[in-house]
């Protein structure tokens, strides 16, 4: 058996997954992490530094990193790269005046050599607020934030909604899927 083929088997036999979730202030990172393990969402502070929470699904312990996004806090995103499966990043579809700030920050963070290896999931949160068509919003965030030029990375879009539960299942579902096939030996 080459290296690969043993570094891929022990990736699967760990069954730990780590998810690096970033995004502007207030997209709803925690409110996410907080609904996925059924807890109360609503009392959630802006997070000053980062929790760290692990959500049991489809047989992986997926360990998931949220990092508070207000702009003093952004420089600190840089430390926590190290071993990231997934980059989960939050966009707010009640402040779509800030997806050019988003496009800033998503194109910086996408230039960092230690995500290379990562999976990226886009989540358009707070879909509850917002009364649009679906596919157009899809469109116009793929457009604002030139997903189509990524080349290097796999990535998804999904709506969803930390208040519903809309799609988050999905969103773990997409990651287990990803992880699974990534490091599936045939
Ligand atoms: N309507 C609606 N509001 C939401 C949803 N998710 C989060 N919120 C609200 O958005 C606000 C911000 O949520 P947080 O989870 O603190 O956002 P955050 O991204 O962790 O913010 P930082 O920690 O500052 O980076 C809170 O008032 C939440 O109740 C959602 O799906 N729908
Ligand atoms: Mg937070």
């Amino acid at each position: 058996m080459g290296l690969l083929s043993i570094i891929r088997k022990q990736k699967l036999k760990e069954k730990e997954i780590r998810v690096l979730m970033l995004g502007l202030d207030n997209s709803g990172k925690t409110t996410i992490v907080k609904s996925l393990l059924h807890k109360d969402i609503k009392a959630i502070s802006p997070t000053m530094g980062f929790n760290i929470d692990t959500v049991n699904y489809g047989g992986f312990n997926i360990n998931i990193w949220d990092i508070g996004g207000q702009t003093s806090l952004r420089t600190f995103w840089y430390n926590y790269f190290e071993k990231t499966d997934f980059l989960v990043w939050v966009i707010d579809a009640s402040s779509l005046h800030r997806l050019s700030e988003n496009f800033t920050e998503f194109e910086k963070v996408l230039q960092e050599d230690r995500i290379a290896g990562c999976e990226l999931l886009i989540l358009i949160n707070k879909i509850d607020t917002y009364n649009g068509d679906q596919k157009k919003l899809k469109k116009h965030v793929v457009e604002t934030l030139q997903l189509d030029k990524i080349r290097n990375h796999k990535w998804q879009l999904l709506c969803c909604s930390a208040y519903s539960g809309e799609n988050l299942q999905d969103a773990l579902n997409w990651i287990v899927r990803s992880y699974e096939n990534k490091y599936y030996i045939l």
